[in-house]
């Protein structure tokens, strides 16, 4: 554990107190980004929108970006000549002369994250596809807020060793949660970080009953309102795998004392033990508005970024362990995670894969965990002391492949859409 106070950090050099910060928006047209924008918008006098970065759905960022004025657009996906169109009509509509720059195609999030007008990148991307992303924005020295957990997970120690310290933010509701508490107290005293868990959809199913679920069930899930991938990794618990994972990179905490309960209604967004047998626990509506305005205001908070909870009314909060016999991708993940540098990386992509898979009725629910299991199994990982970051690309498309030729699926790699098949950053 890092012998270093956990007191609340000061302000970042280059973010003066109560400053107007620039935010580049990456994922700004999924779950994550939408509510970023919303914040942002209700806050003009602390934030301003400086671009935004979407993957596919150019109608509503060029939305986005009239509303906002952002002046870098990136899109990775689709048409750039109708996102242009678009952003031309609605601006002639609102009687404005707008015309952002617009970058178009896969390395369009990384030249966003790096643009120099920004100080604050919140990476809201699905997937590792945001490692590189992430990267930039740390390399072009921003504060990162990040909620898109894959690309530390899958990068490790070199998205640690890229990041300068209190340069790393965490927007996932539970290391936001962590990062909070550990505010009551030095590193020294703390004894274990205890990671929250809604339980999922399937919380208290059989294995059984598992193999009957479908794609539609597997989305809804009973707190959290958020994207496919994460929303289906909260039902196999993956998603707490990752955050496990997560968890131990962030705060230098040992994987074993990164603890898991279940704690279906998740008012109680994580909590730190302490030495002293004190527990800390940071408690508020299930609204992930709060993570991001800490996240891109950090460490300041920002007012009235969410309702507060009421305790005016009776509650009834719940807390059981994990089953990890029918869910094994938490002990699959822990055991992963000592392995080698790349195994997380591994994990992951087969995950990514086979999630995809299971949407599109290629392999049943249990068999999404069990692929991840046995792709997991196969790998040769790399070790800490001597991984590179073609190292961790080349991982995750021998993992892609081979998690597609297990589900009997083509493992061209050309047609690995979701990997980070996107060449080296420059
Ligand atoms: N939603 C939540 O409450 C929480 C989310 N997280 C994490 O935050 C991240 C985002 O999750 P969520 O918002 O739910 O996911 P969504 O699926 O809702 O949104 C994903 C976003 O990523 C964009 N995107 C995809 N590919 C690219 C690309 N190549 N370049 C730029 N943007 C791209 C999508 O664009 P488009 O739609 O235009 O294709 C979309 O805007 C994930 O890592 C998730 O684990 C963590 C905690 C809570
Ligand atoms: C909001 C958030 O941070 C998600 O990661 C959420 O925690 C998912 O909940 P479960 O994975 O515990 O179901
Ligand atoms: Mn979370």
């Amino acid at each position: 554990m890092r012998d270093a106070s956990f007191a609340r950090p000061a302000l970042p050099q280059f973010l003066p107190p109560q400053s107007h910060r620039t935010v580049a928006v990456l994922g700004s047209t999924g779950s994550i980004g939408t509510q970023a924008l919303e914040l942002m918008a209700r806050n003009p006098e602390r934030f301003s929108v400086g671009a935004l970065a979407a993957g596919n759905n150019w109608e509503l960022l060029a939305e986005q970006a009239v509303a906002t004025r952002a002046p870098l657009i990136g899109l990775a996906n689709s048409d750039p000549a109708a996102l242009e169109a678009r952003i031309a009509e609605l601006a002639a509509q609102t009687g404005i002369d707008y015309r952002p720059q617009i970058i178009c195609g896969e390395h369009a999030a990384a030249e966003v994250a790096a643009a120099e007008h920004c100080n604050v990148l919140l990476n809201g991307m699905t997937g590792s596809i945001g490692l590189l992303p992430t990267l930039a924005g740390l390399e072009s020295g921003k504060l990162v807020a990040l909620a898109n957990k894959e690309s530390l997970i899958v990068g490790g120690a070199l998205v640690k060793a890229a990041a300068a310290p209190g340069q790393l933010i965490p927007v996932d509701s539970e290391h936001s949660a962590i990062a909070q508490c550990l505010w009551g107290g030095t590193s020294a005293e703390v004894r274990a970080l205890i990671l929250t868990a809604s339980g999922g959809p399937f919380r208290g199913y059989t294995a059984e009953q598992l193999a009957a679920v479908s794609p539609a069930d597997a989305l809804d899930h009973p707190v959290w309102k958020m994207g496919k991938v994460i929303t289906t990794n909260s039902a196999t618990l993956v998603n707490k795998a990752l955050e496990v994972v997560e968890a131990h990179l962030l705060f230098d905490v040992p994987l074993e004392d990164c603890r898991v309960v279940v704690h279906p209604e998740h008012l109680i967004h994580s909590m730190v033990e302490f030495t002293d047998g004190a527990v800390l626990a940071q408690i508020s509506q299930p609204d992930m508005r709060l993570p991001i305005a800490l996240g891109i205001g950090w460490p300041e908070r920002i007012p009235a970024a969410v309702s507060p909870l009421s305790f005016a009314e009776s509650m009834n909060w719940h807390f059981e362990p994990v089953d990890h016999q029918t869910f094994p991708a938490i002990t699959l993940a822990r055991q992963a995670a000592a392995s080698s540098a790349t195994h997380m990386a591994v994990y992951n992509a087969a995950n990514e894969e086979a999630v995809h898979a299971f949407h599109d009725g290629l392999i049943k629910f249990p068999e999404i965990v069990a692929t991840v299991t046995r792709v997991v199994e196969q790998h040769d990982g790399v070790p800490a002391e001597r991984v590179s970051l073609d190292d961790v690309l080349a991982a995750e498309r021998w993992a892609r492949t081979a998690c597609r030729t297990l589900m009997g699926q083509p493992s061209n790699p050309d047609q690995l859409t979701t990997s980070l098949n996107v060449g080296k950053q420059n």
